[in-house]
């Protein structure tokens, strides 16, 4: 059996700022339905790799195909941000959190509808005289909306101000926004900053959730391990631009070049040192 094809693939991908590298001929693929990690230490390249997807950045060399089920090839590095959120259904959340504060919970993700809410009012007539493509149009944006409140378990919160609540609902509801666009890849900049363990444990949850039952590819950039190696269906790691490694969590909890990255030549040789002792130990405690 020939494997899918993959839902975006990168190829060749390389971004200079002057004399830096920040990814260094970066090929990946990106499974649909399927949650792949992207990590790698502090400036390793990770949200210049995502502000290249997401038409931020016009990277220097390399392409990024997606495969979109009913449109076919598109390429997105030729795309600007806001057709790469419409027309390829790529939609990112920040590192820092963008809600509005003074809004409610519920207008955040009405307003994250615009687009489609502009079409349907040609631009402000038809919504000024509340024609009925444009209440249409109203009505169901505000029932995804509601839809994805309940999913993610935020209804009761609908009428409240973003800003008044806590850090990890705020993050919560970033995600819940993002799904109003209806991604197809859904791209996640560090959504466990700042959350505390139960809150990084239902983050896990709602990733499997999303990519599981509701068949949205995720690309996760994730510092906290307790998160990224618990949902990641496969895992990339950059180090200064490039990839050093790619593949399950598991292939990559130890493979030395990842260890290295991680933790600096010296550490990572005394970490191989101690599990050699901790083997020789073992076999003679088996000889005893
Ligand atoms: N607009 C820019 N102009 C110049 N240099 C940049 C720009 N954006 C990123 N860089 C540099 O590119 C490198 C990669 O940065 P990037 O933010 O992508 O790393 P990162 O892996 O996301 O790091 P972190 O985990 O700390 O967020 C860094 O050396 C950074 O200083």
């Amino acid at each position: 059996m020939t494997a899918p094809a993959p839902l975006l693939s990168v190829e060749h991908l390389t971004m200079r700022f002057g004399g830096l590298l920040a990814i260094d001929d970066l090929s990946l693929d990106v499974a649909a339905r399927k949650i792949t990690g992207v990590i790698g230490p502090n400036g390793a390249g990770k949200t210049t790799f995502f502000n290249c997807l997401t038409g931020f950045y016009k990277p220097t060399i390399g392409s990024v195909r997606l495969n979109h089920p009913q449109r076919g090839v598109l390429r997105l590095e030729a795309l600007a941000s806001h057709q790469v959120a419409r027309s390829a259904q790529v939609v990112r959340t920040f590192q820092n959190i963008r809600l509005f504060p003074q809004m409610t919970v519920l207008e955040n993700l009405i307003v994250a509808q615009h687009n489609a809410l502009q079409h349907a009012s040609r631009f402000s007539l038809a919504g000024l005289l509340g024609l009925p493509a444009y209440r249409r149009a109203e009505a169901a944006a505000m029932a995804k909306a509601v839809g994805w409140l309940e999913r993610l378990k935020l209804i009761e919160k609908a009428d409240t101000p973003a800003g008044a609540l806590p850090y990890g609902m705020q993050r919560r509801i970033e995600i819940a926004r993002a799904l109003c666009v209806d991604p197809l890849l859904l791209c996640l900049d560090e959504p466990a900053a700042g959350l505390n363990p139960r809150e990084s444990a239902e983050l896990n949850e709602l990733l499997k959730h999303l990519s599981r039952d509701e068949g949205i590819a995720i690309l996760l950039i994730e510092h906290d391990m307790s998160v990224v190696m618990n949902v990641s269906d496969h895992l990339c790691v950059l180090n200064y631009g490039r990839k050093i490694a790619e593949g399950t969590p598991a292939q990559i909890q130890k493979d030395p070049n990842v260890i290295k990255a991680y933790l600096g030549e010296e550490d990572a040789d005394e970490m191989r040192a101690d599990e050699l002792r901790a083997d020789e130990a073992i076999d003679q405690e088996a000889v005893r």
